[in-house]
């Protein structure tokens, strides 16, 4: 079975065409203003524009019900990705109140982090398991970090999971293997530059992915 793949941090409309016609199932834009890969609710809408057989993720990082607001009223999304410190509390409010599905992220250093996910089987309805940012970095994701994929071998999930942290082109059909993810996602590695996409890289990456 090949994995399911999302290219996040897409900020223009060219990336956003190469992601799909090469097979992406999720898209993801982020709603971060301290992200080099952030966007604006008017820019998200307008490359999204024509993405309509794929899942549209918004990325927020402790956001208040203001800022979901703003995103939301003007941006059709089909899933929100949080990337803070939600509590479970926060993350079910969010869910019932803003009537989307969530992904909430797990992030992880050591086996133990694992147990984290246990605590968002009730209130999510996804899972994504994303490294811990390095000491200094002003960003909870998007580091290009990894983690030991071996711990996820054998992990029992209740809940339907991503993997993310440091995927390349180049290395992601070993942590698909390694880890047992069927749904990866990327952003990092297939940029140029910090917040510039790569047409070539996402679709060798996507490629990559979908060969495993
Ligand atoms: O991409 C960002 O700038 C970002 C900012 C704040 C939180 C998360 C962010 N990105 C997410 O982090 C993981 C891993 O990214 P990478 O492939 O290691 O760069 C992924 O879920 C991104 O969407």
């Amino acid at each position: 079975m090949s994995a399911e793949v999302k290219i996040c941090g897409l900020t223009d409309a060219d990336t956003v065409d190469a992601a799909l016609e090469a097979g992406a199932d999720y898209l993801g834009l982020v709603f971060f203003a301290q992200s080099p890969r952030a966007i604006e609710p008017d820019a998200a809408a307008e490359i999204l524009q024509f993405a309509d057989d794929v899942i549209k993720v918004g990325l927020f990082v402790d956001a208040d019900d203001a800022a979901l607001d703003r995103v939301l009223s003007t941006v059709r999304l089909d899933l929100l990705q949080f990337h803070g410190n939600e509590s479970p509390e926060r993350i079910e409010q969010v869910r019932l109140d803003f009537g989307l599905p969530v992904m909430k992220v797990i992030p992880v250093s050591g086996a133990a982090d694992l147990e984290r996910a246990e605590l968002f089987v009730p209130v999510a309805d996804r899972l994504l398991f994303d490294a811990k940012p390095p000491k200094g970095s002003d960003l909870p994701g998007g580091n290009a970090v990894s983690f030991d994929w071996t711990i996820l071998q054998g992990f029992k999930c209740r809940l339907p999971w991503m993997l993310a942290g440091g995927l390349t082109p180049a290395n992601v059909a070993q942590a698909i293997r390694i880890s047992g993810a069927t749904a990866v996602d990327v952003s990092s590695g297939v940029e140029s530059a910090p917040g510039t996409k790569d047409s070539d890289l996402i679709r060798a990456f996507i490629r990559a992915a979908k060969a495993s």
